[in-house]
């Protein structure tokens, strides 16, 4: 139970799989943790159902079509050299907290990318205001979705806690205010950026029309930038995070990511996904009575996917408590895409999949091609499993120039 609402987890890939392979909606009753993410992220792309969501994952998905992405390496890469620049001078001083650089990092590449937007974030100081807030928001709304008093809007929007969180979306959603501003004022004086074969991110919310020659609304256009700009940092950033940290625990694994990334980039899977996995737990809505592992779960009830637990699994993976990359990256074997879920699967997955891998490659190997990185011992990592998989007092590792 939680407190008055009766929520139900399911770890097995294969009881997960009736879940993600429906289109049950995402939960957005009383004490469903989706309902508590609107006042920031409003009815985006990661939230809403329905039509909505339909007619948007439609019009989005070009946004990340292979010829859209190519050119992005070149950002990638950008980014990757003056992340790079920031860990040499920080490298001098001891051992360097990577979780900050690495969110700063990603979301600028996210800035560039999706928005055409020159945030600048990695060279505006160590603490960027944006990133700090999404992190605040995640663990407030974590927070908040533990205290059944504050399920209600009105109670939680009186609280202080409450006053808070809305300053915090203020902040955010001003912030995506201006780069929807920015973007429509270069649109303005030069509609020629339009004539390109496909259309970015922000360019098709702002351009796109229905059948009555109607466009999104702004709060609309408003909620997609506002879960991209989320969903398309904070996940990287954990889990390039990650995998610093597990190249730095685990020297003979980097030995093998180096000598690949000196010859070339192979398209396997991520054990750092499966071992931290980025997005902890999911949830649905049922919207009939459902037979999950003989049990009938009643119409209505939330439905948690534990995909850490699931990535775990004794019944899918041997020894799921030990990091052994080779599992995935040597075998040729076809792994079922409900077995192994970083991305989520079915109708819901992960949009910007395909995004997210092709940063990481260049990050990854920018960084092990500059630097050798070993743990910081004296530095206690204690994974957080909140909105997404979090170092509660952040990675610390040594970085030495190769
Ligand atoms: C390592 C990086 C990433 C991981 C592990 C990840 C993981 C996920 C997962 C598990 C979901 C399913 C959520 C659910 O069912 O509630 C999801 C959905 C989503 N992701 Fe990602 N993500 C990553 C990067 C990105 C990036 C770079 C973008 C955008 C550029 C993005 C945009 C989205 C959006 C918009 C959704 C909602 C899709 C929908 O419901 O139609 N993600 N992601």
């Amino acid at each position: 139970m939680m407190f008055f609402y009766p929520t139900f987890t399911v770890t097995h890939p294969d009881t997960a799989k009736i879940l993600l392979k429906s289109s049950e909606p995402k939960s957005k009753s009383t004490a469903g943790i989706h309902k508590m993410f609107l006042p920031w992220l409003g009815d985006g792309l990661l939230i809403s159902n329905g039509p909505k969501w339909e007619r948007n994952r439609r019009l989005l998905t070009p946004a990340f079509h292979f010829d859209i992405l190519m050119p992005y390496i070149a950002v990638y890469n950008k980014v990757a050299d003056i992340f790079l620049g920031k860990l040499l001078s920080l490298s001098s001083l001891g051992s360097v907290e990577i979780c900050n650089p690495v969110s700063q990092a990603t979301l600028d590449t996210m800035l560039r990318c999706a928005l055409s937007y020159e945030g600048r974030i990695q060279e505006k100081g160590d603490d960027h205001p944006y990133v700090k807030a999404v992190k605040e928001l995640c663990h407030r709304t974590i927070q908040r979705a533990l205290k059944p008093w504050f399920f209600v809007d009105f109670l939680f929007f009186l609280s202080p806690e409450g006053r808070q969180y809305k300053q915090l979306c203020d902040y955010v959603h001003d912030f995506a205010d201006n780069i929807i501003t920015t973007r429509k004022a270069v649109l303005a004086k030069d509609p020629d950026q339009l004539k390109k074969r496909r259309l970015d991110f922000l360019d098709i919310l702002l351009t796109a029309k229905d059948e009555h020659g109607k466009g999104l609304s702004e709060l609309d256009i408003r909620a997609e930038v506002d879960t991209f700009l989320f969903e398309g940092h904070d996940t990287t950033a954990s889990a390039l995070s990650w995998a610093i940290y597990c190249l730095a625990k685990y020297p003979d694994e980097q030995r093998k990511v180096y000598d690949e990334a000196k010859s070339i980039l192979n398209d396997k899977k991520d054990e750092v996904m499966r071992y931290y996995t980025t997005v902890p737990i999911l949830n649905r809505t049922l919207t009939k009575d459902t037979e999950l592992d003989g049990v009938i779960i009643p119409k209505n009830s939330t439905v948690d996917i534990g995909i850490h637990l699931l990535n775990h699994h004794p019944d899918v993976w041997t020894d799921p408590d030990n990091f052994k990359p080779e599992r995935l990256m040597y075998t040729d074997e076809e792994i079922d895409p409900f077995r192994y879920v970083p991305f989520s699967a079915g109708p819901r997955n992960c949009i910007g999949q395909n995004f997210a891998m092709n940063e990481m490659k260049v990050m990854i190997a920018k960084l092990v091609n500059r630097f050798s990185i070993t743990l910081d011992e004296k530095h206690q990592v204690v994974p957080v499993p909140e909105v997404v998989m979090r170092a509660k007092y952040g990675i610390k590792v040594f970085l030495n120039p190769r």
